[in-house]
């Protein structure tokens, strides 16, 4: 995986900003070559379980794919090398909400439980927008088996291949107005952020804020992202 930072290095990725903002940028976690690559996969209809119009269900404007079982594997690995750290990640939010679920450190432990519940549908996908989509707020539960972090890879590039097409995050925070935060991506710049929720410490001690991500109207060009959600759905 030439020019791609998995792989040893992704042991020491700084997620210290998930802590701190909801979400953590990595940066140039896939090379431009390897982006071109994963974009060339859209039009592998093979690979593929599934694609959603976002229109049609009131998501916003644009289409995603969901990759079928077997992943492509360049996406199986990337999913597989991200894990161990963000379960180590999650198993210390889970302790600062006083919560029993311990996420194992190998990533198939993790989806063989979910398959036991009747969760065994690959959800690593594929999005597609042009001019004027976008993607409404939301959260990727697919099930009561979820893991709560996932990543967003950008493929295409801001500036070159499209304008506009933020991604975006808001924080809801109990009994206030909701905080918005936009990570800025590059090519190959991934972001982790939670599925659902995160812990927050306040004066009263940990609460959790609901957090939902989404995409802002691009205004030019074509954007690609592929999307790493880590259980499987129903
Ligand atoms: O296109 C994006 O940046 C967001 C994709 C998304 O919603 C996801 O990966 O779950
Ligand atoms: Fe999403």
């Amino acid at each position: 995986m030439t020019g791609d930072r998995h792989g040893a290095t992704l042991a020491d990725m700084d997620l210290s900003d998930l802590d701190r903002y909801g979400a953590a940028r990595l940066p140039a976690l896939l090379s431009p070559d390897r982006c071109t690559e994963m974009i060339a996969l859209w039009d592998r209809p093979d690979l593929f379980r599934k694609e959603v119009v976002m229109a049609r269900h009131g998501y916003g404007s644009g289409r995603y794919r969901y990759f079928g079982y077997p992943l492509p594997e360049p996406v199986a690995a990337l999913r597989e090398a991200l894990y161990p750290a963000l379960a180590s990640q999650a198993n210390r939010w889970a302790e600062m909400l006083g919560r029993g679920d311990i996420y194992p450190a190998r990533h198939a432990d993790f989806l063989k439980a979910g398959s036991l519940g009747g969760q065994d549908k690959a959800t690593p996908l594929l999005l597609r927008y042009e001019t004027g989509d976008w993607n409404a707020l939301h959260q990727d539960v697919y099930g009561p088996h979820v893991f709560p972090l996932q990543v967003a890879i950008l493929l295409s590039e801001p500036g070159r291949d499209f304008t506009g097409g933020a991604f975006v995050l808001t924080e809801q925070r109990p009994r206030m107005q909701s905080r918005p935060e936009i990570v800025p991506l590059g090519q190959g710049d991934a972001v982790v952020f939670p599925v659902r929720d995160r812990p927050v410490t306040g004066v009263r001690g940990v609460h959790r804020v609901q957090m939902r991500h989404g995409v802002s109207r691009l205004l030019s060009g074509v954007r690609y992202t592929l999307g790493i959600i880590f259980h499987d759905a129903a």
